[in-house]
């Protein structure tokens, strides 16, 4: 049984078609990528599949007792309150002190856990914000543009992590990114939205599809052809 399968989703606000005839289903394991261009429905179609929102149509199916992760797209956290990592990843419920170790080791993040929140560079951040999602070993993880922010190399450590984090928990991985360059190859399937699904499939074919390029034109393409070229030396190097 799929972990959840979305049948013909839409949503309407205020006369407004932002999602129509959206079918898909997410199997146990892989890591799908939603692209798209601004305001194409990528984060109302996550506010969806996390419950945050009622489609206006359709049928949203979850594995019974599935549990979902969520690292969000930004979070500000007022640098001049005192908020330790360990107390935030507490927030907003009491956790015991080994779970919070075990879900920072998983996030990349272990030997922050005393930490100033304010302290942390960009990617520490949301290595921390990833923990605090993997608190619930969850069986899907959803990501908000996550890597927002980062530089090229951060981004890239960024979804290393993830790929690891799936490896070990076994977990399904449902993004948003703009970081097309990196999580195209970092994804099994790519879904290219645009209000509908306008192609899907694995990363190198939609890559390729006149849908994709239409939509997100020459500027995308590059970066792909930049990552494949770069990653063509990181695997090369030591
Ligand atoms: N509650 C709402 N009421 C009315 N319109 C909304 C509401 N939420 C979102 N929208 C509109 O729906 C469209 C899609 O928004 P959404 O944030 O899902 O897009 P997105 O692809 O995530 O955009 P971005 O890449 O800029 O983050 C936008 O035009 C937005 O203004």
């Amino acid at each position: 049984m799929p972990l959840l399968t979305l049948h013909d989703i839409g949503v309407t606000r205020r006369s407004n078609t932002i999602l129509e005839a959206i079918t898909l289903s997410l199997t146990a394991g892989e890591i799908v990528t939603v692209v798209g261009p601004n305001g194409s429905g990528k984060t109302t179609l996550l506010r969806v599949i996390i419950g945050a929102l009622t489609p206006t149509h359709g049928e949203i199916r979850r594995r019974p007792g599935m549990t979902i992760g969520y690292v969000p797209q930004r979070l500000h956290i007022d640098p001049t309150l005192p908020m330790t990592v360990a107390r935030f990843m507490a927030l907003p419920r009491r956790r015991h002190i080994d779970a919070l170790h075990r879900a920072l080791e998983q996030a990349g993040a272990a030997g922050q856990i005393d930490r100033q929140m304010a302290t942390l560079s960009g990617g520490q951040f949301q290595r921390v914000l990833l923990a605090r999602a993997l608190l619930g070993q969850p069986d899907l993880l959803i990501l908000d543009e996550a890597s927002q922010g980062l530089d090229h190399r951060a981004t890239a450590a960024f979804y290393r992590q993830i790929d690891r984090v799936r490896r070990e928990l076994g977990c399904s991985v449902l993004m948003v990114s703009h970081e097309l360059h990196v999580v195209m190859q970092a994804s099994d399937r790519v879904i290219c939205l645009n209000g509908h699904i306008c192609c899907q499939g694995r990363p190198e074919t939609v890559a390729s599809s006149p849908a994709y390029r239409d939509l997100l034109g020459g500027d995308e393409r590059d970066a792909v052809a930049f990552y494949r070229h770069d990653h063509a030396l990181a695997v090369a190097s030591p």
